[in-house]
């Protein structure tokens, strides 16, 4: 890209093409577009149920559309034969709800996996980038302790550690400070604008904080009904005039005053 480029015509890194997806007769899909420029961190919110996780689990292609095109880097996943799916999850660290560390190793074992796993690196090269990693994410005192000695805080970061080991080019998050308390959440945010900015990686998150959201977000795109309603940089979002977004946003600000509230008596 010249640096005279405007940034819509940046590459891009996820791009969704009208995308249905049904289980049954449930249409959890109905026809979605996205567009996540490269190196970029785009939001995804929107009420329980609207299609959040399902989109994200086509672009991991975990789940195959029934119509539409999912494209990761360029490359249409539908079309992809098992080698280069592999190659494109490769590209890829996954953080979810659930950490899902291996609770009978280590931290250092835990973020070395993916490099044992994927790898033919030599073990004293594995020592020095699980390190290095850990050192980034502030774990380095950590290194011997298994996951049931950690803090939630201490855990996410582990997890963070050990998706990004391979240096993917996408990040993806499924509410990744859910059950966390304001301090932890704040040091799982801080996270993932360091996976933006050490790695330059594209980041697609789903989060029910909306504060977070705002924070974090290059775009913003809001879920409704199995579509993606309003998509745009936060100070456009917040000024949207679709019914879905004034909705989604007067509901957030009556649960904080009501938090608020709460929280003072
Ligand atoms: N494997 C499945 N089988 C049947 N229905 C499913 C399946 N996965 C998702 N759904 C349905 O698809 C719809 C969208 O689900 P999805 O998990 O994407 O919602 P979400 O926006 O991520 O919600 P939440 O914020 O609660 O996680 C829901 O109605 C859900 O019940």
């Amino acid at each position: 890209m010249s640096p005279s480029s405007p940034p819509s015509s940046r590459q891009l890194a996820i791009e969704v093409r009208d995308l249905h997806k049904s289980f049954g007769d449930q249409q959890a899909l109905r026809g979605v577009n996205l567009e996540v420029p490269e190196g970029t961190t785009c939001v995804l919110m929107g009420v329980s149920g609207s299609g959040k996780t399902v989109l994200m689990k086509h672009i991991m292609a975990l789940l195959q559309p029934d119509r539409g095109t999912v494209l990761v880097d360029g490359e249409d996943i539908a079309r992809m034969n098992e080698a280069a799916l592999d190659q494109m999850r490769r590209k890829q660290g996954i953080l979810f709800q659930a950490n899902a560390l291996f609770d009978s190793l280590t931290v250092f074992d835990n973020v070395a996996f993916p490099l044992r796993e994927r790898t033919r690196m030599p073990e004293a090269e594995i020592a020095e980038t699980v390190n290095k990693t850990l050192e980034r994410v502030g774990l380095s005192h950590a290194t011997q302790r298994f996951p049931g000695e950690l803090s939630g805080g201490m855990q996410k970061r582990v997890g963070f550690a050990r998706a990004t080991i391979l240096q993917p080019k996408i990040l993806l998050y499924d509410d990744p400070t859910a059950g966390l308390d304001p301090l932890t959440t704040a040091a799982v945010n801080e996270i993932i604008t360091t996976g933006k900015q050490q790695l330059g990686a594209t980041s697609l998150v789903i989060t029910p904080d909306v504060a977070s959201a705002f924070g974090m977000a290059d775009h913003l795109a809001l879920m409704h009904e199995g579509r993606i309603v309003e998509y745009g940089p936060p100070d456009a979002f917040r000024e949207s005039q679709h019914p879905a977004v004034m909705a989604f946003l007067r509901n957030w600000l009556r649960r904080r005053a009501q938090n608020k509230r709460a929280a003072q008596a």
